[in-house]
């Protein structure tokens, strides 16, 4: 077991000693071990190592929660890679609000390695400095139990990043391990209902690992990011035509968050490109097939090494705005019209083989993703869809060889 990253240190004095969770709704009714918890004795109804050990968290509650939000039940978000790059963008935006709306308050659960506890120490710090009315509360913690225990969300960053003149998949072995373990923790601990988000790389096949390790979750609970291709492919776009990136809608990532992936435009439109009516095909818009097809794909492809030569970091504030949006979506539903690219778990839908983790167009509604069927596949990107198949299911067969 892993160090207590930080003792409590009890802002309000409303934790102390007393079981956060609700009575309510578990199994083994008396076999919890939390001592001196708030829950008559022998009433407590969760399972014996269910509970959030106080000792290996540090818990703090904001003091001016709002009366509004007071009323809503707080969804509980872990973060891994807490004290990383990405996340010091992502929290920030959880906790003001940006993915779940204004009046849904959220409970943040940390997690870092122990050699990043006082990064993340002063990470907590800050999001206590900045007062968001919606922030509940922050669990920070080492310990993977205690991170992963009774969470609605899961946003998975925390695994190596790569540097200048890697490939993604370079980084296969050595953060395959991460998403085994991980995969296993949520299957034991988080929420049955728990929406997951694998962002560390190579993001597809971690989250199959994770899948693969929580075997009684639902595959639909899993999804790895392909946002952040997304909405660079839009950003070009616009640029190109000369429009607001608000008007460029629908472009399409197909499979692999890699070099393979598949930037579409053939079923994006341009939403009130003036004086051309109210939509427009994107290409007719550009009316540059040769740009289309020799510049922008590789431009996509290959933007986050680009991004790494300039920083030599790779992205982060795009990629937390990118898994705002992407979780903000799936959560709260598509607007009308619109679908956006997620990689789930294929069903076989355009005949990509049942079991990868692939990139998709899709639709949400209900804090479901459904993949947007019937689109018309040209030959050029059909054979772009085979190659990044055939890079996923490489990918697979590495991944279940290290956790064999
Ligand atoms: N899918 C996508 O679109 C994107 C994915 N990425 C990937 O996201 C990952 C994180 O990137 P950055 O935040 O820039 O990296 P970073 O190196 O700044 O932060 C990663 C954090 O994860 C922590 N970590 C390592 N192992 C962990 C474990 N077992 N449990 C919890 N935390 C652990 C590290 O201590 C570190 O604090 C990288 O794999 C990167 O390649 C980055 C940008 C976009
Ligand atoms: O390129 C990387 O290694 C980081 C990443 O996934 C991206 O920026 O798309």
């Amino acid at each position: 077991m892993e160090q207590a990253l930080l003792r409590i240190n009890n802002i309000s004095g409303q934790l102390t000693g007393k079981c956060p969770f609700k009575a309510g709704g578990g199994v083994e009714a008396g076999k919890c071990p939390f001592k001196g918890h708030g829950v008559e004795a022998g009433k407590c109804p969760y399972r014996a190592g269910q509970h959030l050990d106080q000792s290996k968290a540090w818990s703090l509650v904001n003091v001016t929660p709002t009366v509004t939000t007071n009323s809503v039940t707080p969804i509980k978000v872990l973060v891994t890679g807490a004290a990383g790059q990405i996340a010091y963008s992502l929290m920030f935006m959880i906790a003001s609000g940006q993915m779940f709306g204004p009046y849904q308050p959220v409970i943040l659960h940390l997690l870092d390695i122990p050699k990043m506890a006082d990064a993340l120490k002063g990470v907590v710090m800050e999001l206590q400095d900045c007062s968001y009315p919606l922030l509940h509360s922050v669990v920070a913690t080492t310990d993977v139990q205690t991170a992963f225990i009774h969470i609605n969300v899961a946003i998975l960053v925390g695994a190596f990043p790569r540097g200048p003149g890697m490939q993604r998949k370079d980084l296969l072995k050595v953060n395959v391990s991460i998403f085994k373990e991980q995969g296993e923790a949520l299957n034991k601990y988080a929420s049955r209902g728990v929406k997951v988000l694998v962002v560390g790389n190579p993001a597809n096949t971690n989250a199959l690992t994770a899948l693969v390790k929580a075997s009684d979750l639902p595959p639909s609970n899993f999804s790895a990011l392909t946002r952040l291709d997304q909405n660079r492919a839009q950003s070009m776009i616009s640029e190109k035509v000369g429009v607001n990136v608000d008007s460029v809608r629908n472009v399409i990532i197909w499979g692999n968050h890699s070099q393979t992936q598949v930037p579409d435009v053939n079923h994006g439109y341009i939403l009130n490109y003036p004086n051309r009516g109210l939509i427009e095909p994107i290409q007719t818009s550009v009316n540059d097939d040769k740009w289309l097809n020799e510049q922008f794909i590789p431009l996509v492809q290959n933007r986050g090494a680009t991004v790494i030569a300039a920083r030599k970091l790779s992205s982060a504030a795009s990629a937390a705005n990118a898994i705002v949006g992407h979780v903000r979506d799936w959560l709260l539903g598509t607007k009308d019209g619109e679908h956006v690219s997620m990689a789930v778990y294929s069903d076989g839908s355009y005949n990509v083989p049942k079991g990868l983790i692939f990139s998709f167009p899709v639709t949400c509604r209900n804090g479901e993703w459904s993949i947007v069927q019937g689109l018309k596949i040209n030959s050029s990107t059909q054979q772009k869809i085979d190659a990044t198949t055939k890079e996923l299911q490489e990918e697979k067969e590495t991944a279940m060889s290290f956790l064999n």
